[in-house]
C-alpha cells in the first residue's frame, strides 16, 4: 500500500539506550490510530521522528509513497501541553501556525477565524488564553492544528490535562468533527478507554516495537451508547493484556476474537 502513512523499521537510540528498536505500521487515509504504551516506551519520541524534530537512526517514514521530507510536510502536530501564548489574543494564537508557515497575517487570521464557529469558539477571538476554560483552550489548540490543513494530525495526549467531564465533552466533539472531516490521526494516550473510544485501531508500543494491536469496529457507538456497549470491556481487556505483556516480555497474551 502506498497511500497514507507508512513507518518501516524505525529505530532510535539515545546514547547506549535503544528506545525504538524496530517500529513498523501504517495509518491509512481517514484512519484514526491510537498509540498506548508504558511510560518511557518512546511514544513522544515516535512523534518527534514524524514531525522531523529528531531523526531516526534507521528505517523509513513515507507518506503517499514518498519520503515525508519530500511529501509536502503531511503532518500537523499538537503538543501535549497547552502552549497558547498568554500575551496573544485567541484569534492570533489560532493563526500562529499559518503565520509561521509563511502566510500573511491577515490571511492567516481570516482562515483561522472561519473555523471559530465550528469549534464552539465564536465570540472568543479577542480574549486572552487566561480568560478561557481549559477545555476551550484545548479547542483553540485543536483549531490551530487543523487549520494547517495537513492530511495527518499528530496528537500527543490531547486530553491529558483535562478533568473527566471536560474530557468526555471534548472527546464527543472531536469524534463529531472527525466524522465530518475524514482526517487521519495518530494520537498518544495513557487512557485505554479513550483509545478504544476514539480510534479505529489501538497500537501497543513496548520493548521498542509494536507489541500488538486491537481493531475497533466503527459500528460501536462512540457517543452516548459507548459505555453501555457490551463489546467495549473485551476490547479494553485485550489492550490491557498487550500492555501487561509489553511491560513483562515473555508473558503469553491470550488471543481474543478479532
Ligand atoms: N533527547 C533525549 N535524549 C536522551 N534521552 C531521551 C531523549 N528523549 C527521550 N529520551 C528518553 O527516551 C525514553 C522514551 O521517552 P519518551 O518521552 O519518548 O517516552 P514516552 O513513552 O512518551 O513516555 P511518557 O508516557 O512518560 O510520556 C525515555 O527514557 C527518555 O528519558
Amino acid at each position: 500500500m502506498s497511500d497514507g502513512l507508512q513507518l518501516r523499521g524505525i529505530a532510535k537510540r539515545f546514547g547506549a539506550r535503544t528506545v525504538l528498536a524496530d517500529v513498523s505500521f501504517d495509518v491509512a487515509p481517514g484512519e484514526i490510530v491510537a498509540v498506548v504504551g508504558p511510560s518511557g516506551c518512546g511514544k513522544s519520541t515516535l512523534l518527534s521522528l514524524l514531525t522531523g524534530a529528531q531523526r531516526p537512526d534507521a528505517g523509513e517514514i513515507r507518506y503517499g509513497g514518498a519520503a515525508t521530507a519530500e511529501a509536502g510536510r503531511p503532518f500537523a502536530y499538537m503538543p501535549q501541553r497547552d502552549v497558547l501564548l498568554p500575551w496573544r489574543r485567541i484569534l492570533d494564537n489560532a493563526a500562529i501556525g499559518l503565520e509561521v508557515a509563511g502566510l500573511p497575517r491577515a490571511e492567516a487570521r481570516r482562515r483561522a477565524g472561519a473555523l471559530f464557529d465550528a469549534f464552539g469558539l465564536a465570540g472568543t477571538e479577542d480574549r486572552f488564553p487566561r480568560q478561557l476554560s481549559g477545555g476551550m483552550r484545548q479547542r483553540v489548540s485543536f483549531l490551530r492544528t487543523v487549520v494547517q490543513q495537513r492530511p495527518v494530525l499528530l496528537l500527543d495526549e490531547p486530553f491529558g490535562a483535562l478533568d473527566a467531564i471536560t474530557r468526555d465533552e471534548l472527546q464527543r466533539w472531536l469524534l463529531g468533527i472527525w466524522d465530518s472531516q475524514g482526517w487521519s490521526a495518530l494520537f498518544i494516550t495513557h487512557d485505554i478507554r479513550e483509545a478504544v473510544r476514539m480510534a479505529d485501531r489501538v497500537l501497543v508500543l513496548g520493548g521498542g516495537r509494536i507489541a500488538g494491536e486491537v481493531g475497533v469496529t466503527r459500528d460501536i457507538p462512540r457517543g452516548d451508547g459507548f459505555r453501555a456497549d457490551p463489546r467495549v470491556p473485551g476490547l479494553e481487556e485485550r489492550v490491557h493484556a498487550l500492555l501487561r505483556a509489553a511491560a513483562m516480555p515473555g508473558t503469553p497474551v491470550a488471543q481474543g476474537p478479532a
